[in-house]
């Protein structure tokens, strides 16, 4: 995305957020803020440069945020560094305790978050709601497993010494998020980093900041002391540059394209950073004759049109055995047809919002133009919906193969691409027949095909009968290009620890 760098003053800046606050019909307008967090302080950027942020259903600006660069990232960094000694003596509790506030503060501000996720991300309202949920239940899971981070004594192979593995935070960290999750994919890595003892400086994606700044908002209520968490908003390959090059952060957590993961890890290198990465996927949905096929139809429409088509573990390749193929493509085409498109801040009653913007728009429409040039046929849709802007019809494709652009590319798009296959080992081969590796899912109600299939794929996360596998409570992450580490469950906050031998010699036994 191209910042646009604007020069505003601060009386325009201020009419502009509260004409913003009261667009979305925020109940609390101090939510959006329009300064970047830094040392617990709300800033403008140095050379008091901003970028717009756009609401994606009407195409009209929102407002703005600081543009800043490396030099406000590093005074965010030297921040995180000095908040660090006295945030990480405090016990788990003491620190569980202030993120239960926060989490808490996220709650009763739902509607207000929700509303600020619609307005600059496109998607529905429920699912806006949902997402705050899911970006809270983030925070109190890891406020309750920092509490069980335990080492180990370990039996000694040599009288007279003490073994231990002791964990420990690992001291100032950075994240870098996407736009498609503004504020669960935050959470995700705040939490951890947090509740462990580390703190952190964050860079949220340009199309979607305000979220992250309502975030820090409830942070700063909450008690989060100044340092330990700031927000840089700004120019994404300078703030990169600084928080890969720079030696006191010691970890990253990035979530986004895998092709910005390879840089980011290729720049990481020169200062060794422990890494996670959650990038790209291609996942298969597969579809085998023995299915509960109005079960698949669902899981389907779960699983390719959530947040229309732009969530990480989104089908991208619906594999259908020939014996069913054109049942399920009957019922889908049904299903299909009762997605409602609008803009979710106008109307509660929308399934679909728009693409986060005219360039997903068309990377949408070189898919489908490439699929029907190699022979594939469009079953319903197609085409840009007539809400305009950067909405698009929810779509089907049949006929899809391996050639085509939409079977090796995240289309990240309400398209709902159809393989035909004939045997499970085809379907199997096909579905590993791409460099990502984050979810997969498959249909099936024959119990010893379930543990075949399930060994076959090679994936971080597979959902077997079940389409909406994303959990706080479970290990979120992929494997091969789509990235390294994983997110929630109990060994989330092992990505934000480091493991110290101590070695107690000497002990005499009287
Ligand atoms: N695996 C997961 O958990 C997961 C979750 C959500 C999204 N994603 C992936 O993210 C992608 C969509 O998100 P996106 O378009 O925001 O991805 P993106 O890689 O373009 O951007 C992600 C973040 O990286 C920043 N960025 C871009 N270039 C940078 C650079 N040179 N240096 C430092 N930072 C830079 C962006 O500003 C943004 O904050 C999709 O591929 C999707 O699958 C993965
Ligand atoms: O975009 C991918 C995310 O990880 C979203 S979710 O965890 O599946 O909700």
């Amino acid at each position: 995305m191209l910042l646009t760098c604007l020069y505003v003053d601060e009386g325009v800046l201020r009419e502009m957020s509260e004409r913003a606050a009261s667009e979305l019909g925020l109940r609390d307008a101090t939510l959006l803020r329009s300064e970047a967090f830094i040392d617990g302080r709300w800033l403008k950027a140095d050379g008091g440069g901003s970028f717009g942020v756009d609401n994606p259903a009407t195409g009209a600006l929102l407002g703005s945020v600081p543009n800043m660069g490396a030099g406000e990232t590093e005074r965010a960094i030297l921040a995180a560094n000095r908040a660090l000694p006295a945030w990480r003596r405090r016990t788990a509790h003491e620190r569980a305790a202030i993120l239960q506030r926060w989490h808490d503060l996220i709650l009763e501000n739902q509607e207000d978050l929700a509303r600020i996720i619609t307005g600059e991300q496109g998607k529905s309202r429920s699912e806006s709601r949902a997402e705050v949920r899911y970006a809270a239940s983030f925070i109190e899971w890891f406020a309750e497993e920092a509490k069980r981070v335990y080492g180990d004594v370990i039996p000694t192979d040599i009288d007279g010494r003490v073994i231990l593995a002791i964990k420990e935070p690992i001291g100032v960290t950075a994240a870098i998020t996407p736009w498609n999750f503004p504020c669960a994919m935050i959470t995700r890595k705040a939490a951890p980093a947090l509740a462990s003892g580390c703190t952190l400086v964050l860079k949220p994606a340009e199309a979607t900041p305000y979220s992250a700044l309502a975030l820090a908002v409830l942070a700063e209520r909450a008690g989060i002391p100044p340092g330990v968490f700031s927000v840089v908003t700004g120019a994404p390959a300078e703030i990169g540059k600084e928080l890969t090059g720079n030696h006191l952060v010691r970890k990253l957590s990035f979530t986004g394209s895998t092709a910005v993961g390879k840089k980011l890890m290729a720049q990481s290198a020169g200062t060794m950073k422990k890494l996670s990465l959650e990038l790209g996927g291609n996942a298969p949905f597969i579809v085998f004759d023995d299915a509960d096929v109005e079960d698949a139809v669902r899981g389907t429409i779960n699983s390719k049109f959530r947040n229309c088509g732009q969530t990480c573990v989104c089908t991208n390749r619906i594999l259908v055995q020939d014996g069913i193929y054109e049942r399920f493509l009957s019922e889908l085409s049904i299903a299909v047809g009762q997605l409602r498109v609008g803009a979710g801040i106008e109307n509660e009653q929308v399934d679909l919002g728009p693409l986060i913007n005219i360039a997903a728009v068309e990377k949408v429409e070189a898919h489908i133009a490439d699929a029907v040039a190699k022979g594939a046929k469009v079953v319903r849709g197609g085409h840009r919906h007539s809400a305009g802007g950067s909405f698009f019809e929810p779509t089907i494709i049949s006929g899809a193969t391996s050639e085509m652009l939409i079977a090796q590319e995240e289309t990240f798009g309400p398209v709902a691409a159809l393989f035909r296959f004939k045997t499970e080992a085809e379907a199997i081969e096909m579905a590993n027949d791409t460099r990502y590796g984050l979810a997969s899912y498959f249909y099936s109600q024959n119990l010893n095909r379930t543990w075949r299939v399930l060994a076959a794929l090679e994936f971080g996360m597979v959902g077997v009968n079940e389409s909406l596998i994303s959990t706080t409570v479970a290990p979120f992450g992929g494997i091969k290009e789509s990235g390294i580490g994983r997110e929630g469950s109990k060994y989330g906050i092992d990505e934000f620890l480091e493991i110290k031998y101590a070695c107690i010699g000497g002990l005499k036994s009287e």
